[in-house]
């Protein structure tokens, strides 16, 4: 079955923005959207790091001019940088916005009625500035004047009321856009599941994206946005391992097939691992038929390829058809119509490619056919991928990796040229 618009079931037509969107990894990029990092990393401390998933303690101020420098070399090659940040202010100008953020932000069972009804009058009165602050750094036990009694006496003064968000740097995994829609997406560990809520009021209540047909949401079944792929237009991978369960890629797939946007998912089990927890920390792609992958695995990849067996108005009935597995790169290049999908062998010796692995050597950003933005830092990884004729865009990362991630991780492209 032949992916077609004709296979669009969503009611809203007239408010599409047909200019947002991407259709593949490769395609010129035009417009992405990023977080500088601010005040939410300052909230990292060794007795929390682990749980908010970093591996160190950022150097602030650096891990923000390399932020800069990064989004400096995208706007020399003509790419638009929204900020996330931005945009969510903006967002946030609207009062049914700000209901949303609030109550949203204050769901969780930890608080309390008197703690909770205090926290919303303070974050009501809040300016827009100060809502995205608090909604991105968090609050802490001992930052709030009000509200005090049985909660707040009882936890430790540097317990968080709203949690911060450091993984926020990370843009790729809380949406993705596919064609002209953004999935928002549905994270997996607990630090993260907040993120979604602010994606989902920018692409719901942002003027520029408003009238943005949306799949998937953040109360599916687990799917992260390092997961996945648009290996071409039409065909979609899908890591399945820490992040994205199987049931997150099936609900994706029905998705993604319901509203006509790809024909064939390759779901593609992941070592359920911190170092690898993300399909793109492995894998991504540098040329229309070109990937850089870490080497350890690139001969054991799987891949189970998913296609539709037949279409129903329901979503949830559609049938699918799921093949046995087969290699990666084989039923990538079969999947894509391509003779190969050319994996750049990067020739590096186990240990080497180990360690460039862990400082995201495999995570590049294309910013159109073999050109790729790459951590300085994986020498070996860089100069094997110039070799093959890829340019590099390099940036420094040294303060931005210890969130382990890397180019690609830090960005959610949201206009890329059509292949
Ligand atoms: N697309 C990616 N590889 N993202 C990297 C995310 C890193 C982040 N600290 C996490 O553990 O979730």
């Amino acid at each position: 079955m032949t992916a077609s618009p004709s296979a669009d079931h969503s009611a809203d037509h007239s408010a599409a923005q047909p200019q947002h969107g991407a259709d593949s990894e490769v395609g010129r990029l035009r417009t992405v959207m990023l977080h500088r990092p601010g005040n939410e990393l300052k909230r990292l401390t060794p007795r929390n790091n682990d749980r908010l998933l970093f591996d160190g303690i950022p150097w602030v101020a650096r891990a923000q001019e390399e932020h800069d420098a990064f989004a400096e070399a995208l706007r020399a090659r003509d790419v638009e940088v929204l900020y996330l940040t931005e945009l969510l202010t903006e967002t946030l100008q609207d009062q049914m916005a700000r209901n949303h953020a609030v109550t949203a932000a204050l769901s969780g069972l930890h608080l309390g009625d008197t703690l909770r009804s205090y926290l919303a009058g303070f974050l009501h009165d809040a300016s827009p500035d100060e809502l995205t602050s608090y909604l991105t750094a968090g609050i802490r036990n001992d930052e709030v004047r009000g509200g005090h009694g049985l909660v707040t006496s009882l936890l430790s003064p540097y317990d968080f009321l709203v949690d911060p968000l450091p993984n926020l740097l990370f843009t790729r995994d809380s949406s993705v856009w596919v064609r002209d829609r953004v999935a928002v997406t549905s994270l997996a560990m607990p630090a993260r599941t907040r993120e979604t809520q602010l994606t989902e009021l920018i692409y719901t209540d942002h003027p520029r994206f408003r009238g943005t047909r949306k799949i998937h949401g953040w109360h599916s079944e687990h799917v992260e946005g390092g997961d996945v792929l648009l290996l071409a237009p039409g065909v979609i991978a899908v890591g399945v391992g820490e992040r994205t369960t199987p049931a997150g890629v099936e609900r994706f797939a029905r998705q993604v097939f319901h509203a006509g946007l790809a024909r064939t998912v390759l779901a593609v089990p992941i070592t359920q691992e911190r170092a690898t927890m993300h399909l793109d920390t492995i894998c991504t792609l540098v040329d229309v038929d070109k990937v850089v992958m870490y080497p350890n695995v690139a001969d054991s990849l799987q891949a189970y390829t998913v296609t539709l067996a037949e279409d129903t108005d329901d979503e949830s009935t559609l049938r699918l058809e799921v093949s046995g597995a087969e290699p990666f790169l084989v039923a990538a290049a079969k999947a894509m119509g391509i003779d190969q999908l050319h994996h750049i062998d990067t020739g590096l010796d186990p240990v080497t490619a180990e360690r460039e692995q862990w400082d995201d050597g495999n995570n590049t950003l294309a910013l159109a056919p073999r050109v790729a933005v790459a951590y300085e830092r994986n020498d070996e990884t860089n100069d094997r991928l110039e070799e093959a004729g890829i340019e590099v865009v390099r940036i420094a990362g040294s303060e931005l990796g210890s969130g382990r991630g890397g180019p690609r991780c830090m960005s959610c492209p949201i206009v890329r040229d059509p292949l």
